[in-house]
């Protein structure tokens, strides 16, 4: 997969894109993120790439004809067509099930606002889709970019080896993850791991970490629960949680 991001900060996506996971899958060739700066496209002596918005107020919006330009590079860049993105507080909250379909297209463009944002008309003739990471108020578009690099990236076959327990991800099945311990097996506090982590009962682990997963689940996040019908065996696991809560 190719992402091509369109951004006043590339060093930022360059850096949020060169590390862990996504860094790894990047020298493995699994995926190729660019970075285009609208400055670059820019021909006034300042290199301005914000003015003032019609209507009076304070803010200012992005210039029209340096992201057009930009954009227009990053189209022909390469052949493959791109869905084009726009990172902004108007748009659809990000969800793992998008992210999961984003994941299998080709190519990727985001366009990361600053100031208030970009022109409408230029949403309206250039952006396909328009992505907000949640409801906070961040200064521009490129933590939402680094966002769906990271989660697409690892979603790319390839990327993640076994050890990287992504297809185990508790968001790839709707529940919030189970506890997770290493050494000391009793830390300095007398504290202890729980002792099935430790008894080799591999289907008795199993059974702890799934109702210790949708206990926390019930207990943090009913609104995930709601939207999931469970199986018998994960109600009776659910139901046993409770009793030792209630
Ligand atoms: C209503 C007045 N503006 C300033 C408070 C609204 C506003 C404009 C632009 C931004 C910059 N944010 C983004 O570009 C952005 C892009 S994706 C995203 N997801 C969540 N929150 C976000 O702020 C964003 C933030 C608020």
């Amino acid at each position: 997969m190719r992402i091509d991001v369109l951004t006043l900060f590339p060093e930022f996506i360059h850096a949020a894109a060169a590390v862990g996971v996504v860094g790894r899958a990047q020298q493995r060739g699994l995926i190729e993120v660019a970075a285009w700066n609208p400055r670059d496209f820019t021909h006034d002596n300042y290199r301005r790439v914000d003015e003032r918005t019609f209507g009076g107020g304070p803010g200012m919006v992005m210039s029209t004809r340096p992201l057009t330009d930009c954009l227009a590079a990053i189209r022909t860049a390469v052949p493959e067509p791109a869905r084009v993105i726009y990172l902004t507080p108007q748009g659809a909250r990000l969800t793992q099930r998008r992210v999961r379909e984003l994941a299998l297209l080709p190519r990727l463009a985001l366009v990361c606002g600053r100031y208030e944002g970009i022109d409408e008309r230029l949403i309206a003739r250039e952006i396909d889709e328009e992505i907000s990471i949640g409801d906070y108020v961040l200064s521009g578009g490129e933590l939402g970019a680094a966002v769906i690099i990271d989660a697409v990236g690892r979603l790319q076959p390839g990327a993640l080896n076994d050890a990287d327990s992504a297809a185990h991800d508790s968001f790839e099945d709707g529940l919030l993850d189970c506890p997770h311990y290493t050494r000391p097996e009793v830390d300095a506090q007398g504290d202890a791991v729980p002792a099935v982590l430790l008894s080799g009962d591999h289907a008795a682990i199993a059974r702890w970490r799934r109702r210790e997963a949708l206990g926390r689940t019930w207990l943090r996040r009913p609104d995930l629960l709601a939207r999931m019908t469970l199986s018998r065996a994960d109600r009776a696991l659910l139901d046993d949680f409770r009793r030792t809560w209630l």
